[in-house]
């Protein structure tokens, strides 16, 4: 077995640069040179080795968690979400962070979030200016922020709301990888440093009323959920509920604005699934965007790649990698394969209509025990989004050409923020999807 994957031979920086700046562009270009498995030197990782074939990456899902460390491989994530995050942990306190986690993530409570979804979306989408350009991206970010705020809190303080809602977007444009211009970075490092201290002071006050509330079964919130029926249950300490607050605003927010926003700049340019999508939307039938969702989720997956550290030499992808080595599966690259995905360069959501492609094909919430908790909240939260949009609007694309894909955190976002014209419908079309 050979020791080392081949890689580029360029100086650490410079890997470093690219891999940060445009993996997008550099890692397909490497896989096409070198193979489906590659070895970059990038700070502050270390030596990584990257995965595009699908079999190796489930390989990885599956591997023991005591020798795959993503906890570990996400430090980078922990100043913004605290040391008791169920990201930031292995083994078994991951596995006690996360049951502590899912009652918030069951059917019954996702369909207990169904209708606060469903009016914050009707809200933000009735303010939306008509005939002129603007960003879907910004638009999607607001709603998402909305939506993650409105359904973890319910309906309580809402002057405390109002100012959580504009301390935490100051704490939300966190840099965590360092992708952005560094006087960006620092701006936004210094604003998340001067208003994180209130931010978690509101949090805890809010943490500190909820614990006192007797009616919490009743309530159809995340908080609510995550402090209910602790029957055999070991609740989560006030130090974990407020990282567990702080993980999820963050994991759920800009993730699945970047998936909407970049639908609908597919959708508007393709008018045969913009129609399907809105005959959908119209009936309220969600078939058709639950497929656009996923086939955005494949083609600009929200996050690009996931991380597990090794604590010792495993086997992976036909090489001995020692202790130590940051093993990478690229999401992007798997989802690339002409193999699974025939034409993977182009928008076809009908490719997730009548079972789709194999599951194993498809990885954008990654896998095995740390596959996305927010997986089922995200496909639903994005459903309502794009049915209360389609059936009230037209969309169309603000400029011809299509945005080329940004690296913004881990995230690949529109290059220009998905640009986009809307034109209301008529309204019998309108009101057929109101919730
Ligand atoms: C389109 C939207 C989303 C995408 C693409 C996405 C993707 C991911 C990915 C790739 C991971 C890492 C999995 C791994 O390492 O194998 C992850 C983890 C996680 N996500 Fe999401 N996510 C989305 C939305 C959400 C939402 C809405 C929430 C919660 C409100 C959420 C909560 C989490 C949590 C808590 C984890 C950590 C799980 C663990 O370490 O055990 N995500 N997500």
């Amino acid at each position: 077995m050979s020791r080392t994957p081949p890689g580029p031979r360029l100086p650490t920086p410079v890997q470093t640069l690219l891999f940060a700046m445009v993996r997008h562009r550099w890692l397909p270009r490497l896989t096409r040179r070198h193979g489906p498995v590659i070895h970059l030197r990038i700070r502050p990782e270390g030596d990584v080795v990257v995965l595009s074939d699908l079999d190796q990456i489930r390989d990885v899902f599956l591997s023991p968690p005591t020798v795959f460390h993503a906890g570990e491989a996400n430090e980078v994530m922990e100043t913004p979400m605290g040391e008791h995050s169920v990201m930031n942990a292995d083994e078994d306190a991951h596995l006690r962070l996360r049951r502590q986690l899912t009652p918030a993530f069951r059917n019954s409570a996702l369909r207990g979030y169904q209708r606060m979804v469903a009016r914050i979306a009707v809200e933000e989408v009735e303010r939306w200016p008509t005939g002129m350009p603007f960003s879907a991206m910004e638009r999607m970010n607001a709603v998402t922020l909305e939506i993650i705020l409105r359904v973890m809190f319910g309906v309580e303080d809402e002057h405390r709301l109002e100012e959580l809602r504009t301390r935490l977007r100051m704490v939300l444009e966190i840099d965590p990888a360092g992708t952005g211009p560094w006087l960006r970075r620092l701006l936004q490092r210094r604003q998340a440093a001067t208003n994180r201290p209130r931010v978690d002071e509101l949090l805890y006050a809010e943490i500190a009323d909820r614990r006192r509330a007797d009616d919490l079964a009743s309530r159809p919130d995340m908080l609510s959920r995550l402090l209910a029926a602790p029957q055999a249950r070991e609740l989560p300490s006030d130090a974990e509920l407020h990282d567990h607050l702080l993980t999820l605003l963050l994991a759920g927010h800009e993730t699945i604005s970047t998936a909407l926003a970049w639908s609908f700049h597919e959708l508007a340019r393709h008018p045969a699934a913009l129609d399907a999508a809105a005959r959908s939307a119209a009936a309220g039938a969600d078939d058709y965007l639950e497929a656009v969702l996923k086939e955005v989720l494949r083609l600009r997956p929200a996050i690009v790649d996931v991380t597990r550290k090794l604590t010792e030499a495993a086997e992976v992808g036909g090489y001995r990698v020692p202790a130590g080595w940051t093993v990478m599966p690229s999401i992007l690259l798997a989802h690339h394969d002409p193999a699974s995905h025939p034409e993977p360069a182009t928008f076809q959501p009908e490719r997730f209509l009548d079972g789709g492609p194999p599951a194993a094909s498809w990885v954008p919430f990654g896998g095995g025990v740390r596959r996305c908790l927010g997986s089922g909240f995200a496909l639903q939260q994005g459903t309502i989004v794009l049915r209360e949009v389609l059936s009230r609007f037209r969309v169309e694309a603000a400029d011809a050409a299509p945005e080329r894909p940004r690296l913004q955190h881990l995230t690949l976002v529109p290059g220009k923020g998905a640009r986009i014209i809307v034109h209301r419908l008529p309204v019998a079309a309108s009101h057929a999807a109101a919730p």
